[in-house]
């Protein structure tokens, strides 16, 4: 191009034909005859995208006209207890190398719902998992006999920080051998691949680094050498992040990773902060409520935490709030659940799944919140955020416990695992 901007013809989509039509004038007809035109000329524009948006907002209105619905804390209860109780079904072998993420997400799930849930022998399943999963301490893999990852270790470090040091386990987690390991997956752009061997780079393999590394209190400018920059040139045009430099469309659960990631490192005002409270808004569909991940896609529940969490840490920032708590709220309690099956969901017609459940209650939890930095960050490089309950919330609380949006765990949890390890290497 001649101004020197080059534009990636291929990010652009397929080209429509260009077709002009004259509305009439609206006081030329009368109120049912002008929908009737707007909705003959929605239908010329029809594709896949707008008739499986129009199908997914047709099932959530379905729910939006009920009554009110609480938070179902007792169905979800059961639907968690049953995946530390009984064998897992083998359409789940699918998740064989993700297995630190379930206990993860089903751990976490509980606490944030009744912590008192997550029992002793609960907690002692966990650890005695992951630390047959590695011996050594970590780093950990998705599994017995598969490779340590950056993603099951910070899934592993997460779900230990849920079990309140029994018997001593945060002991046995090998903070040096960790470290250790981070630097050898460092890369010369300033990013993290997923693991040694094989392995991908992008936001996710950093967040996950500087996530385990702040909270085991081993974070050092080496580990962080270009990761700034790196996260810079992730921010897309519209404001969001994607997975790589100069590369991705801005997504939310990437955004999460870069925004996560500047917020540990204590640099978020480098990015362009007001394009990115735009895009977080543009993520909250006006009429399902909830967030999609991206432009012209679907609602999904998951995204309730990815942009959820993005909006409250700019909050927690003091740059003011730029989604609507209460919309979201609607979205999760009206069509991320139901009574009779526990377990929450990414939309109506979809089953629930442990992923779902985690990061839809980690958003509703956001919702019935209101975020600061605390500002006395003691012994620690984990980056503390106070929680208190949203005032503004038109909805009853379902009195979770209150999350850190940057880790997502809970508060208590975090603070008291962190300062477990209030000594630097
Ligand atoms: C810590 C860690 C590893 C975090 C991962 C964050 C992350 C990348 C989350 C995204 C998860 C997700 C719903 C992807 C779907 O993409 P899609 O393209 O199928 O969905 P879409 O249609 O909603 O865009
Ligand atoms: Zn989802």
């Amino acid at each position: 191009m001649s101004n020197g901007v080059s534009v990636k013809a291929k990010l652009l989509g397929r080209k429509r034909e260009i077709t002009e039509r004259i509305l009439p004038e609206e006081e030329a007809l009368d109120a049912e005859e002008y929908i009737e035109t707007v909705e003959d000329i929605m239908k010329e524009v029809e594709t896949e995208t707008t008739i499986d948006r129009q199908t997914t907002l047709d099932a959530c209105n379905e729910w939006f006209v009920k009554d009110s619905q609480p938070l179902f804390k007792n169905s979800h209860l059961k639907y968690l207890q049953y995946a530390f109780k009984l064998q897992f079904p083998a359409n789940l072998t699918a998740l064989d190398a993700s297995q630190p993420w379930m206990l993860y997400w089903i751990a976490n799930s509980f606490k944030v719902l009744q912590p008192e849930e997550l029992t002793e022998e609960f907690q002692r399943k966990i650890v005695q998992k992951l630390f047959t999963i590695s011996p050594q301490g970590g780093p950990f893999g998705g599994g017995v006999g598969q490779l340590p990852h950056i993603a099951g270790s910070y899934a592993s470090i997460n779900a230990l920080s849920l079990c309140n040091n029994i018997d001593n386990c945060w002991d046995k987690i090998n903070r040096k051998a960790i470290y250790n390991w981070l630097l050898k997956l460092k890369q010369p752009d300033g990013g993290f691949k997923t693991c040694l061997e094989v392995g991908e780079n992008d936001t996710r393999g950093i967040y996950c680094a500087l996530s385990i590394a702040s909270m085991l209190n081993i974070i050092t400018p080496e580990l962080c050498e270009g990761v700034l920059d790196y996260l810079i040139n992730c921010q897309t045009y519209e404001g969001g992040f994607g997975g790589c430099p100069q590369e991705d469309e801005g997504h939310g659960g990437y955004t999460f990773c870069a925004v996560a990631s500047l917020m540990i490192l204590n640099k978020l005002d480098s990015v362009d902060v007001e394009a990115l409270m735009r895009w977080c808004s543009s993520r909250q569909c006006n009429e399902e409520k909830g967030f999609n991940g991206r432009a012209n896609k679907l609602v999904d529940g998951c995204y309730s935490f990815w942009v959820g969490s993005t909006a409250a840490m700019l909050e927690a920032s003091g740059k003011g709030l730029c989604v609507s708590k209460n919309a979201l709220h609607e979205y999760i309690c009206q069509c991320c659940q139901t009574e009779q099956d526990g377990g929450l969901r990414d939309k109506p017609g979809k089953y629930a799944d442990f992923y779902h459940t985690n990061y839809v209650l980690l958003g509703l939890a956001i919702s019935e919140s209101e975020y600061t930095l605390q500002t006395k960050q003691e012994n620690t490089s984990a980056v503390l955020i106070e929680s208190k309950s949203n005032t503004k919330l038109d909805y009853a609380l379902s009195n979770l416990q209150e999350i850190n949006p940057i880790y997502g765990v809970p508060i208590a949890d975090l603070t008291k695992f962190v300062a477990h390890f209030n000594t630097h290497l």
